[in-house]
């Protein structure tokens, strides 16, 4: 396909997604399927059409003077591609498939795109009815920190020390550039092409054979401010499918034990495996079991017990830039019950001075630091540990990841903008002994 049949593409997937309100995952699956003459270059550069068109949604609409999917598209061109009027006319010539010539206004307006005047949440492409959370975390940095929020990221990749080096396991995927992380030492971080297509590292040797997994430096960092040491008994609540397990059983060097819950089945289930490609030996799954209680055994016992609390995902706006738009107030207050309940049973496993990690790939502090104050509030034995403190878990890179961050009373958070990682919010308490 020429580029500017993709283009005509884009704007039919987003007119798809706009008028069945469906996710944009499922709307690009939809027209790969009617589409089969597309080969995989082209379906990769239509996603990533359409998503950078989501990522610059608001700010696109305020440059074309209106929301349709054409608008958008030919708007995110100018605003986050960087093509001048001329270059995007050539793409709108019309001919076969390519999308019309372009109107004396849009024109005139992709001339000048200017997003000086905007409100903050255009200038940033968040909702606005997340802006007053937002201006509350960042005040005058919101919009900046929505922008940051809006670009592309990385592909992350943690080694697994269980298996690997960092050293040897960056020689080994040489040929895909990998830089070291900024702040974690377990981080290899491969910059994505220009439109944004990730190589399929599933596929590396050094992923087959468990040396690497994929996590974001954030998430990396998250595992290793909650310190799990070698031999301790520790819980991880909210499990999933083991991103921050595996982490914690290379963090312990197989040493100890780690019991890996969550309250949904299936959400375990790729555990198994991701657990015997690691080489990982120290993991128990507990999965929940209809009204028995699977960890009732664990009380008061545990030396550390980790909550990566379900939450609204907003730090993870950069690789969902559908959700971005998706997420709705109702959402929300639903992750906050969640969050409070979990997190309030999540103390009693603790041990007299024991540690409770609370993490959240959020940005708002009804998820975070107000989540933290109401545990505090009513279990006077837990105390947070200084943010500073919490962060020299990561040794020589402790003091600029703090200095980074954001940091409160409560914990730290990570940004896009401030740590070039996802947004994620870690609070590490301890219970007095
Ligand atoms: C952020 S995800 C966990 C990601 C995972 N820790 C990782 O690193 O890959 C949050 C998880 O919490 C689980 N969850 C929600 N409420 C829960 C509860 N009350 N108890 C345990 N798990 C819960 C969800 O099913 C979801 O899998």
């Amino acid at each position: 396909m020429i580029p500017s049949a993709r283009i005509s593409a884009a704007i039919e997937v987003l007119a798809d997604i706009a008028a069945r309100r469906r996710p944009a995952g499922e709307a690009l699956k939809d027209w790969g399927l009617g589409h089969r003459f597309a080969g995989s270059g082209d379906r990769a550069a239509i996603a990533g059409l359409v998503y950078d068109t989501l990522r610059r949604r608001a700010s696109a609409a305020h440059v074309m003077g209106s929301e349709t999917p054409r608008a958008l598209v030919l708007g995110m061109l100018a605003v986050m591609r960087g093509l001048d009027a001329a270059a995007i006319a050539a793409l709108c010539s019309g001919e076969r498939f390519a999308p019309s010539p372009l109107s004396p206004e849009e024109q005139a307006r992709l001339a000048a795109p200017d997003l000086s005047g905007a409100p903050p949440f255009v200038q940033g492409d968040y909702p606005q009815w997340l802006h007053a959370s937002l201006r509350h975390v960042f005040a005058a940095d919101a919009a900046e920190e929505g922008r940051a929020l809006a670009a592309r990221a990385p592909l992350d990749l943690r080694v697994n020390t269980l298996k690997a080096e960092p050293d040897a396991a960056r020689a080994a995927l040489a040929h895909l550039h990998p830089e070291p992380g900024r702040f974690s030492p377990l981080a290899l971080r491969i910059v994505l092409d220009a439109e944004g297509k990730a190589p399929p590292v599933s596929a590396e040797p050094a992923f087959l054979k468990g040396e690497v997994e994929v996590q974001d430096e954030g998430s990396q960092i998250a595992a290793i401010l909650a310190r799990p040491a070698p031999g301790e008994q520790v819980l991880d609540l909210c499990a999933g499918a083991g991103g921050k397990t595996l982490e914690f059983a290379a963090l312990m060097d197989n040493k100890g034990q780690i019991y890996a819950y969550d309250a949904d089945i299936r959400r375990l289930k790729p555990l198994h495996e991701r657990v015997a490609r690691a080489g990982v030996r120290n993991v128990q799954v507990r999965s929940p079991r209809g009204a028995e209680d699977v960890l009732g055994d664990l009380e008061g016992r545990m030396d550390l017990v980790l909550v990566d609390a379900p939450c609204t995902g907003t730090g993870t706006w950069r690789r969902n830039p559908d959700a971005k738009w998706r997420v709705r107030p109702g959402a929300l207050a639903q992750r906050i019950a969640e969050q409070a309940k979990v997190l309030e049973q999540a103390a009693h496993y603790v041990r007299p001075g024991g540690r409770l990690a609370y993490v959240t790939c959020s940005l708002l502090d009804e998820e975070n630091g107000a989540q933290v104050r109401a545990l505090l509030a009513k279990r006077s034995d837990f105390h947070p540990i200084a943010p500073t403190d919490a962060a020299l878990a990561l040794g020589a890179q402790g003091a600029a990841l703090a200095a980074a961050a954001l940091t409160s009373r409560e914990g730290l958070l990570m940004t896009p903008r401030r740590t070039g990682t996802d947004g994620f919010f870690v609070s590490v308490l301890r219970r007095e002994g």
